[in-house]
């Protein structure tokens, strides 16, 4: 019946789609954009209901009132019965006891269904009784909700594709994704918690009870690569929401692609917050005094532009607090003022007359090689053009960085070409800021195109005129409209979704800010995303034991107290769903050697399949590994198998791997690197994913690796949902002892 009601949906969705196609053929902009508007409403209808398909109704609640309710992932009402309704969407108040209501506190359950369906055929039905007294004889209660289906859906091989977790929230979690909008929101978990899960099934909640404020705003998830929100792309609109912009922190400066590579040490010195100070610094540092005072001939007369009045033209730009591009004006104002006054004063201001001054100050700013004096001393910049002469020029640099060591600031030096690092984009943001608009080029480009219009509209006119001009009787074209007002019908207005406005605009501020993998953004990245965000409605979830970037942070009080004082709460995940009890009894020793008062969370699953460890001679590592990436592959069947490398043994472990397995994939980027059944890949790019089987080669090479090795191997480590094996040919670390040795 109700696979019926979202056919009957679907097909009335797709017909009015045609039909506004089909029928509306505009005769002019603003009819293209209106059709636009409801052709874009009609496509995103239909696509949220093919989304909803898989699983639309999960679960069934019996209250004691008699009432039966069926919970699904959207809402869908009787239209013949005055809309009662029929399936309740899962982020409706009224189904909240489905995940909330305990055998102790059923909150008016009497009887909880859990339905599993393939396609439209339901497979399992799960009923949990949680009347106490009704219960009697019953299986005994556990703090898990859903139990079976939990572990159906824990124990299915991994896809490559993160799946919803709609029909099995627990109770810790359903207490985070119904917590409330305003403020920041901190979800501190270890791995496998369910941490991401929790993030976009919050963000889908928060979109269907406050729809209409973020509906303007948009709300933006932000995660650590583009593989990551590969992986994690497909959760939204299977929970019926699309329109939410996905995106890297490189990714967030428009026109910017951040694919240029550099060192971690560089990236590290890049993401401090004392880089704020050196992008004002390397601004003040383009605003120049002349050594030499500068003699110009202005309509014959000769004017001095010596160094008293540059400094106080400067003085006055810099105390207006404005952008520097934006302070320019104040600066050429006051150097004109003075250059006027200094005229005035050879001629003999007692001659002139008030008008005389007002010439020459024209003649003073129209005057090319003064322009062009003033251009070089307070130049006009962009963020690129600022940023790149800084990295590039070891002066600048140093006059820019004195609080960096010469080893430091060499890191940094490059040359001007090969594009932008992703730690560059949050120096290119704030730069944006410090800079301000230079939007003359926009403003000149636009005034262009509005004359271009006129000219246009008025030949119109002209030809309406010619033609009509044989009835005088008639009322003409232009007794009704002239050509301003054509023009402006014919202005073309672009029909774009808010995510698609937002991608495109850097100054944009979303309803809503979701951070994923949030332990790894640097104070700079910080400062940036903050400011994308003013009302400071965010969720930002993360493990600061899994830190991997040497910028990233160690404690949330110390990246959040700058902008929100202790205003923010945090929530913890306690529970691992991902990694079984006995690969995370190995990872939980090497947390305790990262810090010995972090808790591991506590594991759901065991699997009996203890992990192992085998000791190989260093020149046969790379063809070891593959042959036991073959074994590993024949074993867990239709499932998916990680090795994860140093990133010095990548590309060779990568090419062994190939020889043996041909349809691996290696390192991150490529659209095959999530859904092949091998993945080589460092443990940087590992993050928040996960795999049936991991090998991971060399791990005291992974903790030598960086000053966060630990937190590497740790990661590393919790990866897999059922077993894992570590390769090595130099000794084991000495917090890796719960693995078995294998021959
Ligand atoms: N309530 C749940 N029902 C079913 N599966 C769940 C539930 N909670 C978490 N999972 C599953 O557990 C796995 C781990 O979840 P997730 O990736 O969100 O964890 P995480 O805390 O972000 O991990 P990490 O810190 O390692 O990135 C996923 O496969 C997720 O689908």
């Amino acid at each position: 019946m109700l696979y019926g009601r979202l056919d009957a949906l679907r097909y009335e969705a797709s017909d009015k789609h045609a039909t506004v196609l089909r029928e509306n053929d505009p005769e002019n902009p603003q009819e293209r954009w209106e059709r636009d508007v409801s052709a874009g409403m009609y496509a995103e209808r239909l696509s949220r209901f093919r989304e909803v398909e898989d699983g639309l109704c999960f679960g069934r609640l019996d209250l004691d009132t008699g009432e039966r309710n069926y919970i699904g992932r959207l809402g869908l009402f009787d239209e013949g019965n005055e809309y009662a309704p029929l399936l309740m969407d899962w982020r409706a108040p009224a189904a909240r006891p489905f995940y909330t209501a305990t055998a102790a506190s059923p909150e008016g359950v009497l009887k909880r269904r859990h339905i599993r369906t393939v396609a439209r055929t339901v497979k399992a039905v799960d009923d949990e009784v949680l009347d106490v007294t009704a219960a009697r004889g019953d299986r005994p209660s556990s703090s898990l909700t859903a139990e079976a289906t939990l572990f159906a859906a824990l124990d299915e091989s991994r896809t490559g594709r993160m799946k919803d977790i709609v029909a099995t929230i627990q109770q810790e979690q359903d207490r985070i994704i119904r917590s409330s909008r305003n403020g920041v929101l901190v979800v501190q978990g270890g791995p496998g918690t369910g941490k991401t899960a929790v993030a976009l099934h919050r963000t889908a909640y928060l979109l269907y009870t406050y729809r209409d404020q973020l509906a303007k705003r948009g709300t933006l998830v932000v995660g650590p690569n583009p593989t990551f929100l590969r992986y994690i792309e497909q959760v939204l609109p299977s929970l019926g929401e699309t329109g939410v912009l996905l995106a890297t922190v490189a990714e967030l400066y428009p026109g910017i692609s951040a694919t240029r590579r550099e060192s971690p040490e560089a990236a590290e010195i890049k993401g401090r917050g004392e880089m704020a100070k050196v992008v004002a610094k390397a601004i003040k540092d383009r605003q120049l005094v002349p050594r030499q005072p500068v003699e110009l001939t202005v309509e014959m007369e000769p004017v001095v532009l010596d160094k008293t009045i540059v400094t106080q033209a400067r003085t006055r730009a810099r105390r207006s607090r404005r952008p520097h591009n934006e302070a320019k004006e104040i600066f050429v104002r006051e150097v004109i003022a003075a250059l006027a006054r200094q005229m005035a004063d050879r001629l003999g201001s007692h001659l002139l007359e008030r008008g005389d001054l007002t010439d020459i100050r024209a003649e003073l700013e129209e005057d090319t090689e003064l322009r062009r004096t003033l251009d070089e001393l307070w130049p006009t910049l962009t963020p690129q053009r600022l940023l790149s002469d800084l990295f590039s020029s070891p002066d600048r640099l140093r006059r820019a960085t004195p609080k960096l060591s010469d080893e430091e600031r060499a890191m940094l030096l490059r040359p001007k070409a090969g594009g932008w690092t992703p730690a560059d984009v949050p120096l290119l943001d704030e730069a944006a800021e410090l800079l301000g608009k230079d939007d003359r080029a926009a403003r000149k480009r636009e005034a262009r195109q509005r004359r271009r219009e006129l000219a246009y509209a008025q030949g119109v006119l002209e030809i309406l005129e010619l033609e009509e001009e044989l009835d005088p009787e008639l009322l003409r074209a232009t007794d009704i409209v002239d050509a301003r007002l054509l023009a402006d019908r014919h202005e073309e207005r672009r029909f774009e979704t808010t995510a698609e406005r937002a991608a495109a605009d850097r100054t944009w501020t979303y309803g809503h800010v979701v951070v994923d993998e949030a332990q790894e953004l640097s104070d700079m990245a910080w400062r940036m995303l903050m400011r994308r965000c003013p009302s400071k409605s965010m969720t930002l979830v993360g493990d600061v034991a899994q830190t991997g970037d040497a910028a990233g942070t160690s404690s949330w009080g110390a990246v959040l107290d700058p902008y929100v004082n202790d205003r923010w709460r945090l929530e913890q995940l306690t529970v691992n769903y991902r990694t079984p009890v006995e690969i995370m009894a190995v990872a939980a020793e090497v947390l305790t050697a990262i810090d010995p008062a972090l808790e591991a969370p506590s594991s759901v699953r065991e699997t009996g399949s203890h992990p192992w460890s085998t000791r190989v001679p260093g020149a046969e590592l790379a063809e070891r590994v593959a042959a036991l990436t073959a074994a590993q592959v024949e074993e867990v069947g239709d499932g998916l198998v990680a090795v994860l490398t140093p990133p010095a043994l990548l590309a060779e472990v990568g090419s062994a791997v190939h020889a043996v397995v041909p349809d691996a994939a290696t390192g991150e980027g490529g659209p095959e690197a999530l859904t092949s059944r091998v993945t080589v890949l460092t443990v940087g790019e590992a993050k928040g994913l996960e795999f049936d089987a991991v090998l991971v080669v060399e791990p005291a090479e992974i903790l030598a690796g960086s000053a966060r090795g630990l937190n590497d191997l740790y990661v590393a480590l919790t990866r897999a949902t059922q077993q894992l094996g570590v390769v090595h040919s130099t000794d084991l670390p000495p917090s890796l002892t719960g693995l078995r040795p294998r021959g």
